[in-house]
């Protein structure tokens, strides 16, 4: 009965306001509604708003002691004094997490480090040489970034207590993989070489192409052909799966950590392994291949097996001794994970950087067409391809200035962590580093905001000339002007990490990406649809992505043959 009494309440309202618009009786008229609502809703469910009123005052309290708690532990500034504050700023940091950094960075810009607060969370970023050393040489036992990935990622429950237990893929990364570069390159330009007939597919006149979804089925198809061989490469289901594992667990894994609470993570964490099947459809994809693969192990013709990342896998030694079709596909899947997403976007920011300065196709070209057979991609080296320094450079600024995080090298202190100045930060806090601060800081990079494609190519030239012909300095030549090489790390340049953990995997990486663009510079034009323009980045708290626009193909040639028939 209520509700039709205030809904007719509200009629008359609305009624009298539009014969007497008083600006007096508009400005009630607000009040009166939220009075109505809020006595209707005291009468109908007054046991449910008191519920919903306890469980708010417990959240609120929990979350005003967590985040004091943690903060009281910390060398900690920039953040408000007031109850929940910590958590009304990182949710308005969330929203522009890149601009948020930034702007802590510049207030405590004098200092090495800054505390940055996440929802519930507090995080130490470190900015200065000494502190990124200091971060990226503590001790797993201390900082840990097995438990900060877990924790964010809640890996745990979206993909299971297997997927971070075992770890082996990560020596078969750093042996086998980068052992093998140089056998396996050929076989990665036959398959990037045959993608681009088959996947891109460019005509003669302008060809829009949405690039992060053609590139990343493309580069899980390539990646995938040195990791599990041609056939299954090149098979749907399982380019699917691998190809969209890792978004998918990254987006699901960060609502767990968000929104769930933990006591019902397990649940939801299983609802989300049914939907999504991803170790079940992987094991199915693999199990003929690995008893296949068996058998000639067990029958001593481990010969007669393909050299790839799945016998390479088979190779390494595993905690139950017994490597299961269901443990390899953990790894595989691990492997996929950490080893696509990664290279799809890194690829993505850089064609959006070239189709956007057409000056730099050309030159990429030159130098592609002086030291790379284009009719033979196959016939390309590791060397001829280390020899493409613009190509290098190129790629790296790219990363440089569009890398894929603003809070970079996540760990989680599992015990008390000492910086070098005496710093303590207790367990339960993060340390990471502030990668966008760090890479556009001018102290590190002149005009450090601008993209310079050739930036770290002239930077090599430079410390070669300082080096001179002073024997004594040779050395310090070679190993500065290999930390300008795309594969290079330092702690003012951080895409692909730096000490502990720096990332085994950017060589392959390296090659790859580089494969990739010298090829296409050789067979492409491209342009962006809006000239000059490169898409803004995307961001989701702390991760950003490339936007997922298009650019404009055309096959090499189109224009001289047009100017030659008129
Ligand atoms: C452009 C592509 C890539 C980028 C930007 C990248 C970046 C990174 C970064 C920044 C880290 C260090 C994370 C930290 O310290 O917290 C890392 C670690 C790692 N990366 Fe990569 N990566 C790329 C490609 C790859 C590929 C292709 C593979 C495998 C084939 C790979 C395998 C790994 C592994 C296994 C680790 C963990 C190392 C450890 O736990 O010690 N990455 N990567």
């Amino acid at each position: 009965m209520l509700h039709v009494r205030n809904a007719a309440v509200l009629f008359c309202l609305s009624s009298t306001t539009r014969r007497r618009p008083e600006a007096s009786f508009l400005a009630a008229r607000p009040c009166l509604i939220v009075f109505m609502t809020w006595q209707r809703a005291l009468t109908t469910m007054p046991s449910l708003l008191t519920v919903v009123g306890l469980v708010l005052l417990w959240l609120a309290t929990r979350l005003w002691d967590r985040g004091n708690r943690r903060r009281a532990a910390l060398p900690a500034h920039g953040f408000g004094r007031t109850v929940l504050s910590s958590y009304l700023v990182s949710l308005k940091n969330f929203l522009n997490t890149k601009k948020a950094v930034r702007s802590f960075a510049d207030r405590y810009g004098g200092q090495r480090r800054f505390t940055f607060p996440l929802v519930g969370e507090w995080c130490v970023m470190c900015r200065s040489k000494e502190d990124v050393k200091d971060h990226a040489n503590a001790h797993e036992e201390v900082l840990s970034m097995e438990a900060a990935v877990e924790k964010l990622l809640q890996t745990r429950y979206t993909v299971g207590e297997q997927f971070c237990a075992e770890t082996y893929h990560i020596p078969a990364i750093k042996t086998s993989l980068n052992l093998n570069l140089a056998n396996k390159l050929p076989e990665m330009l036959d398959e990037i070489a045959r993608a681009y007939d088959e996947e891109l597919r460019v005509y003669d006149d302008w060809t829009p192409v949405f690039v992060l979804q053609v590139y990343s089925s493309l580069i899980a198809r390539v990646s995938n052909r040195v990791f599990v061989g041609a056939k299954l490469c090149r098979n749907i289901q399982y380019r699917d799966l691998v190809d969209g594992f890792s978004d998918s667990i990254i987006r699901g894994g960060g609502l767990i950590h968000a929104f769930i609470p933990p006591s019902f993570r397990p649940v939801v964490g299983r609802l989300f392994q049914l939907v999504s099947r991803h170790h079940r459809r992987m094991v199915r994809l693999l199990s003929a291949d690995v008893a296949e693969r068996q058998k000639n192990r067990a029958t001593g013709e481990k010969h007669l097996n393909p050299n790839d990342m799945l016998e390479w896998l088979m190779d390494q030694p595993c905690d139950s001794g017994r490597h299961t079709v269901e443990s390899l596909a953990m790894r595989l899947l691990n492997v996929n994970f950490v080893a696509l997403h990664t290279t799809t976007k890194a690829f993505t920011h850089a064609l959006y950087n070239l189709a956007a300065r057409p000056e730099y196709l050309l030159a990429l070209r030159d130098e592609a067409e002086s030291l790379l057979d284009a009719s033979n991609p196959a016939g390309w080296t590791k060397e001829s391809l280390s020899r493409c320094v613009k190509l290098d450079s190129f790629i790296k600024e790219s990363l440089r200035l569009n890398g894929l995080g603003a809070i970079w090298m996540p760990r989680l202190a599992v015990e008390t962590f000492q910086f070098a100045d005496g710093t303590v930060v207790g367990p339960g806090n993060y340390v990471a580093t502030a990668v966008t601060v760090i890479h556009e800081d001018e102290d590190n990079y002149q005009q450090a905001k601008e993209f310079d494609g050739f930036r770290f190519a002239k930077m090599s030239v430079v410390d070669e000339q300082d080096a001179g012909a002073d024997d004594m300095l040779l050395q310090a030549e070679s190993d500065s002007r290999w930390t300008h090489r795309l594969t290079g790390a330092s702690p003012t340049y951080l895409a692909f990490g730096t000490g502990r953990h720096i990332c085994p995997g950017r060589f392959f990486a390296s090659l790859q990406l580089k494969s990739l663009l010298a090829l296409l510079v050789l067979r492409y034009d491209v342009r962006m649809v809006d000239e000059g323009v490169r898409p803004a980045d995307k961001w989701l708290g702390p991760m950003s992505a490339p936007a997922n626009a298009q650019v404009l193909f055309r096959k090499r040639g189109v224009e001289r043959r047009v100017a030659v028939g008129h």
